[in-house]
């Protein structure tokens, strides 16, 4: 490999910059124009700089290479953005492919959430723990699919099913872990969404379902002869970084339960409150409240607990739309308080998407689940087992906080912001 001296490199970025400020060359042209997007990097961010006459020496301070980045995670980087990333622990859980304690990183700026779930966190360990179990794995995309008529509509979604066979081995042209399992079929008027279901191993699965979707819509372009026109490959009943009803019922990622039988003298001693009055206060705020107020999610925070593993652990951070869907469900049960979180739209991995970044492997390899699993898949599965224990623990002491009036002090003493 050719190593540029510095005068050359000095002169090589002048001649970028200017060509930069006269507009002859783009940021997007920068990687191939230097042969390096390390280099490219630093001179988007000089361009900024003298043009705004700002210092980005923060934003240029990472440990990530953008050799082999660009091209997988980010387009015309400058530099990375950082979150302060916090632990809660140890979490004890007891799941089908999540057992033992857990430490678990949490990125997040908003200050006492860490300390408030790690309450929740300790009551749950100290009590034996969270039982977590996934019911249903399952990536979806549906392409929308134009017919001229109803009629021609359900004979393409019959055709779709009758052909299930011929597809499933469609997709196995384009991915070793991603399997297409079924086919959900929604007809309004003349037009057709086949929703695709796809098992992912250790991927969230995003890009392998919408990369096999592609091929089966051309797949029945190819050999269904009625008149039909595939419109877009997402038709948005997938449904994807938005909040709906679909992903709710159905599930998608992980649909996946974590509960907790929560000691009553656990609760006295180290939150000050009761199993009546957590319960009293779930009903009233988690279900009524967000009944009055129209959420299509019946929990407190959840939000702030997938977040913040998302961000720390290299998830697709847009899809806490979908993922942070939530019920919180509690009983009174004797002396004790039972409380479950369930999450039907979790979506995780443990490879592909942000996954491999330095930090989040890191903080994938805290948990023991970095990278694909054996068999694929388990590593997926176990840390939706864990980040739905984090839920519950969240739910669980948001719900004491507010039983005993100390969110707003907490907020005071530990997050108020510095202006
Ligand atoms: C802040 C506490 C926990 C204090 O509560 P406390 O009982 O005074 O805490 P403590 O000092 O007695 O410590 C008890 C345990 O709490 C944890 N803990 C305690 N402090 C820390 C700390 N600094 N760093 C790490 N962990 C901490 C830790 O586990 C500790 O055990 P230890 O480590 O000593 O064995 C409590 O007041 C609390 O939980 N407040 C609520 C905070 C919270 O959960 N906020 C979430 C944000 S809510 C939101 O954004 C959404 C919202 C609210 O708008 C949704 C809605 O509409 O409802
Ligand atoms: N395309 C889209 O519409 C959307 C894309 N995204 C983005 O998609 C990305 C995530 O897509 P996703 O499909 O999860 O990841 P990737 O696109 O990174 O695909 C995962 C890759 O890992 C390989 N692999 C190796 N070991 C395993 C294993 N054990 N389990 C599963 N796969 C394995 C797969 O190979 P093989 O396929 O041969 O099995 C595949 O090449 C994120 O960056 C996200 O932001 C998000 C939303 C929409």
């Amino acid at each position: 490999m050719y190593l540029m001296s510095n005068e050359e490199l000095s002169s090589k970025v002048e001649e970028a910059l200017s060509k930069l400020e006269s507009g002859e060359l783009s940021f997007s042209k920068l990687d191939s124009f230097l042969g390096n997007p390390n280099l490219a990097a630093l001179v988007r961010r000089l361009f900024l700089e003298r043009k705004y006459n700002v210092r980005l020496t923060s934003i240029a301070s990472t440990v990530i290479d953008f050799v082999g980045v660009v091209g997988h995670n980010i387009e015309n980087p400058i530099g990375a953005a950082q979150i302060p990333l916090g632990v809660v622990g140890p979490l004890k859980v007891q799941g089908d492919y999540a057992r033992g304690e857990f430490y678990v990183p949490m990125a997040t700026t908003e200050g006492a959430l860490v300390a408030g779930v790690n309450r929740g966190v300790k009551a749950v360990t100290m009590s034996g723990g969270a039982r977590s179990k996934v019911l249903y794995d399952g990536m979806t995309r549906a392409p929308i699919i134009w017919t001229p008529s109803v009629v021609e509509a359900q004979s393409l979604a019959s055709w779709i099913k009758g052909n299930i066979g011929a597809l499933r081995e469609e997709v196995k042209k384009v991915t070793r872990h991603g399997e297409l399992v079924d086919v959900q079929t929604y007809i309004v008027g003349n037009i057709l969404w086949p929703r695709f279901v796809f098992r992912t191993g250790d991927a969230m699965g995003m890009n392998i379902a919408t990369i096999a979707s592609d091929l089966l819509c051309s797949y029945i372009d190819e050999h269904y002869k009625g008149e039909h026109r595939c419109l877009s490959v997402s038709g948005n009943l997938c449904s994807d970084k938005k909040p709906s009803s679909i992903n709710r019922l159905l599930g998608r990622g992980k649909y996946v339960v974590s509960e907790a039988i929560v000691k009553g003298d656990v609760l006295r001693d180290l939150m000050r409150t009761t199993p009546e009055s957590v319960d009293f206060i779930n009903k009233s705020k988690n279900l009524l409240g967000n009944a009055v107020a129209g959420s299509p999610s019946f929990n407190g925070h959840v939000a702030n607990i997938i977040a913040a593993i998302f961000i720390a652990t290299g998830q697709d951070v847009a899809q806490v739309v979908e993922s942070s869907m939530a019920y919180t469900w509690t009983e009174v049960r004797g002396n004790d308080l039972y409380i479950s979180v369930t999450l039907p739209s979790l979506e995780v991995g443990t490879v592909g998407g942000g996954t491999w970044l330095p930090t989040q492997r890191e903080a994938l390899e805290l948990l023991g689940v970095a990278g694909g699993g054996n068999p694929p898949g388990v590593n997926a599965l176990k840390l939706a087992e864990i980040v739905a224990a984090v839920a519950l623990a969240g739910e669980l002491n948001l719900l004491a906080s507010q039983v005993t009036g100390e969110l707003a002090k907490a907020h005071e003493r530990l997050g108020r912001g510095r202006g």
